[in-house]
């Protein structure tokens, strides 16, 4: 961190999704930017105060949650969710010139890509290889760099317009003309970002174990105070088998009642619950709060039981 310029690390190197997303973030275009070769190092810049917050990916509209974000901001150190942005993702097949596609043996880029080119693949270079790459930009600049293992790479069309030494041999070729990405940008736990009324708040909650209906316990925690979740994931904690904890987002903020009071119950059934924060949400959509979920439906609730409490009569 230098002066009063931001540094936010990314899943690099230049020419990601991710540092597309990044660039939505107003003012990132002229801050520090550090990209990362994985996830875990761009969130371990921003807990060792080396950077002020990291654009990660987290959720996919066509192979759902990345898993390694999901469990890195899980455990360790506590972060914050301040942000989310949204990106379309459209990929193109990328070569050194001279390569054809019927040359392709072996093809390179981030495991999320390649999922969601599996029908292309399928049709057009059934018999190519699957060479893991940490990030489709870094999949595509190997093959400038040389001595890589692979003919061919997946990638966005910005990387490879970017570069003249990439031929682009396919375009458009994933499976989903609407996929979209999403990210989020991650910081150090510090003041609640403000409400906005179009807000996103998640949380991770280990499941309790040996209790029968924890997890419709955990969802009722939501449904009775009218809180919609927009997104739900298991996934194993990597102690033991069987021992699962929740990734959830809701509608609303933490300073919403209907959510802090959900908040609240999470925590008496799961006392590990991890608030990874509250923000605005990227497509600025309002969440529906019925009547008796509002602020003020809370308030008189609590203005009532208060009276009882006082001795006074109740109304
Ligand atoms: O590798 C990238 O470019 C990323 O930013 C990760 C990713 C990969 C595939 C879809 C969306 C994000």
């Amino acid at each position: 961190m230098s002066g009063s310029v931001l540094t936010y690390t990314f899943l690099g190197p230049e020419g990601t999704f991710t540092e597309a997303a990044l660039l939505q973030v107003p003012g990132a275009a002229d801050a520090n930017r550090v990209p990362c070769t994985n996830v875990n190092t761009a969130l371990e810049r921003v807990r060792q105060g080396e950077a002020d917050a990291a654009m990660v990916p987290i959720e996919n509209s066509v192979e759902g949650g990345v898993t390694a974000t999901l469990d890195a901001i899980a455990t360790g150190t506590e972060l914050r969710i301040i942000r989310e942005a949204l990106v379309p993702i459209t990929f193109v097949l990328v070569a050194r010139p001279g390569v054809k596609i019927s040359d392709i043996r072996r093809v390179s880029t981030h495991g999320h890509a390649w999922a969601q080119c599996r029908l292309w693949v399928d049709e057009n270079i059934p018999n190519a290889e699957y060479v893991p790459g940490s990030s489709t930009a870094a999949a595509a600049v190997g093959l400038l760099e040389g001595d890589v293992h692979y003919d061919a790479a997946i990638c966005a069309p910005l990387v490879a317009a970017e570069r003249p030494g990439l031929n682009i041999l396919a375009e458009n070729i994933g499976d989903n003309p609407g996929a979209v990405t999403r990210f989020v940008l991650v910081s150090r736990p510090g003041a609640l970002t403000e409400r906005t009324g179009a807000d996103k708040t998640t949380v991770v909650v280990p499941l309790p174990e040996d209790r029968p209906g924890a997890l419709m316990e955990i969802l009722d925690q939501f449904a009775t105070r009218g809180v919609n979740l927009s997104r739900i994931e298991s996934r194993p904690t990597g102690q033991y088998l069987g021992h699962y904890f929740f990734s959830i987002d809701a509608d609303g903020h933490a300073s919403d009642a209907r959510v802090a009071d959900a908040l609240a119950g999470l925590h008496r059934i799961s006392p590990a619950t991890r608030f990874l924060g509250s923000y605005a949400r990227a497509d600025e959509q309002k969440a529906f709060v019925a009547p008796h979920t509002s602020d003020a439906a809370f308030a008189s609730a609590h203005a009532w039981v208060r009276a009882i409490l006082g001795g006074e009569p109740g109304a």
